[in-house]
């Protein structure tokens, strides 16, 4: 963990920093007066560079907020964020979906994939609208981590749901972003598909050198990670470094017994 307040580097040029993204001192409220609501206390996290990291916490204690924060899709009420080099609060709104455009990329649970186009042009869809050509060489090494084979030709339709996320895993790689922000991509599969599509991530940080934050409410799923924060009460409670399922469920079991549940 970096303590430096400057700002932080992206790496590259295996710099010690290296830091994808970082919330400092976020507060992010909902409404006024008594019916505020704290949805982030004062959180500060740094997202470190070619490292899965899981967000995790109790219903209601912030974890969709701060992805969204960190992603720039919602503004904060006080505190910073970087994304890379640039601080992010304060953008206006136009250079914010420039930056998006350009180094963040998205997994939602529902895959988002337009049932006209083949798996292949799905995957190279936004790189086509922003008027960027693909990286050759880049998209045959996505292609070929998401494993796919023939069916790259194939319409959403024909294809799994765990098939489907690995196009839109792919559709987000492809571009080479900064960061993959997934919020609950496994919520809509059944265990073996999500289990698929979280080799998937775990290969495109190991293999591709990606960074990816995820928020998942499933144990199993956030053991894929490198790393989870926790969220309680809008507050970061705890993190865990190598997880296994087994731990994260002693540590998930503890917020129950607190009743933190909000
Ligand atoms: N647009 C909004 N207006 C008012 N309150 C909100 C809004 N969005 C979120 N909140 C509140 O902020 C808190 C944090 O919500 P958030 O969705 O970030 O939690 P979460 O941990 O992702 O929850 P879950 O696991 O249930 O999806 C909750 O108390 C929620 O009710």
């Amino acid at each position: 963990m970096t303590t430096a307040v400057e700002v932080p580097t992206t790496g590259g040029s295996g710099g010690h920093s290296a830091v994808a993204a970082r919330a400092e001192g976020v507060v992010k409220a909902y409404g006024s007066g008594e019916t505020q609501v704290l949805a982030l206390d004062n959180v500060s996290v740094d997202v470190e560079k070619g490292v899965f990291t899981a967000i995790m916490g109790p219903s209601g204690s912030g974890k969709s907020t701060l992805m969204h924060c960190l992603a720039g899709l919602d503004t904060v009420s006080s505190g910073r964020i970087w994304v890379g080099d640039t601080e992010i609060t304060g953008l206006k709104d136009k250079k914010l979906t420039q930056l998006r455009r350009d180094h963040i990329g998205f997994i939602f649970q529902a895959f988002n994939l337009l049932p006209t186009l083949s798996a292949i042009e799905n995957i190279t869809l936004p790189m086509d609208i922003a008027g960027r050509k693909a990286d050759k060489e880049w998209l045959e090494r996505v292609v070929a981590t998401v494993g796919l084979g023939e069916r790259l030709k194939h319409r959403p339709n024909e294809l799994s749901g765990g098939q489907q996320q690995r196009v839109a895993v792919a559709r987000a790689l492809a571009a080479r972003p900064d960061i993959i922000f997934g919020d609950e991509p496994t919520g809509n599969l059944d265990s073996r598909a999500g289990a698929e599509v979280l080799g998937f991530l775990r290969r495109s940080v190991d293999d591709l050198g990606q960074t990816i934050v995820m928020v998942t409410h499933d144990p199993v799923a956030a053991a894929y990670a490198d790393r989870i924060v926790f969220l309680a009460d809008g507050r970061l409670v705890d993190e865990m470094r190598e997880p296994t399922a087994d731990r994260v469920l002693d540590r998930m079991r503890g917020f129950d017994a607190q009743g933190r549940t909000s």
